[in-house]
């Protein structure tokens, strides 16, 4: 068994709920403080889409696991959003959400903040139905593999990626991380865009019985990955853990935020 297939055993594991109550349940999760490490993520995001450049007809986020929070400032500038993971499991836990199903996870938090920073006095129910309206897709897809969304979604064809916590949660060494980067801008149009979150020196996480090696990257390796998947870096900005914030379900020291552009062909 090679790196990429240990990988595919250890998430077979992965328990959707845990994860997200490991990191998406207030108070961890906290609303509270305008300097927390989620009040900061979503502000990177609404920020970026704010300036008004990033649109288009299609946005797609990868590896979205069973969370939609990544998605709540992109999807409004583009008229078809794509979710997708590489787990069943996970899409049917977005699934449940999208139908509105019982015992969907409360993404409401979510929806109230950015429609704070949104300022239009929006109240978040109009969003959250919005939202719903615009998912038309939840498909499987795999990093790893040249073409990861298969016969779905062509290479060149996407105007926007975003992506939180996959690529390197999934990767298990640096050049398979790389490949991974270069499999998921193949996607991409030439200058389409790239919103990506994603973890600091982590090298695990828990998802209930599930324990996931991570591969450790810095802000110079993702600086450097970025380059080498020919992307220009527009912003690249990083939020510090607090030891508070090391509660046992990680061992992450922080978090990037980038906002990059595939190269135009030449
Ligand atoms: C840490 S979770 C990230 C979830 C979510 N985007 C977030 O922000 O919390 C990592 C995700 O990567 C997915 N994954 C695992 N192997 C993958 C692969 N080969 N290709 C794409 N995604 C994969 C998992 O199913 C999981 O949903
Ligand atoms: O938004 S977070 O920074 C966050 C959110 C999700 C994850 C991590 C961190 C780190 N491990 C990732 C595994 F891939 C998943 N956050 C961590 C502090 S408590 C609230 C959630």
């Amino acid at each position: 068994m090679n790196g990429v297939q240990a990988v595919a055993k250890s998430y077979q594991l992965f328990n959707p709920r845990a994860y997200l109550q490991n990191n998406y349940v207030p108070p961890r999760a906290d609303f509270s403080s305008e300097e927390s490490v989620m009040c900061w993520k979503l502000r990177c995001l609404h920020e970026a889409c704010a300036k008004g450049e990033i649109k288009g007809h299609n946005v797609v986020d990868i590896g979205s696991g069973p969370t939609i929070y990544q998605m709540l400032s992109a999807f409004e500038h583009f008229k078809e959003v794509i979710m997708t993971d590489y787990l069943e499991v996970n899409r049917e836990e977005l699934w449940k959400w999208l139908k509105n199903e019982p015992g969907k996870f409360d993404w409401s938090p979510y929806f109230e903040y950015v429609c704070k920073l949104e300022g239009k006095g929006e109240p978040w129910q109009n969003k959250e139905k919005r939202f719903r309206e615009q998912v038309t897709r939840v498909i499987p897809l795999d990093i790893h593999q040249s073409c990861p969304l298969g016969k779905e979604l062509a290479s060149g064809s996407v105007d926007c990626l975003v992506s939180s916590f996959c690529l390197e949660a999934c990767s298990p060494d640096l050049e398979t991380f790389q490949k991974a980067l270069e499999n998921v801008v193949g996607v991409l149009k030439p200058q389409g865009h790239f919103l990506w979150i994603g973890a600091l020196e982590e090298s695990y996480y828990l998802a209930g019985e599930a324990r996931l090696n991570v591969v450790p990257v810095t802000e110079e390796m993702v600086r450097a990955a970025l380059g080498k998947a020919k992307c220009i870096i527009r912003e690249f900005r990083t939020y510090s853990m607090t030891p508070a914030m090391k509660v046992g379900v990680d061992d992450v020291s922080g978090i990037f935020f980038v906002w990059a552009q595939k190269a135009a062909n030449k």
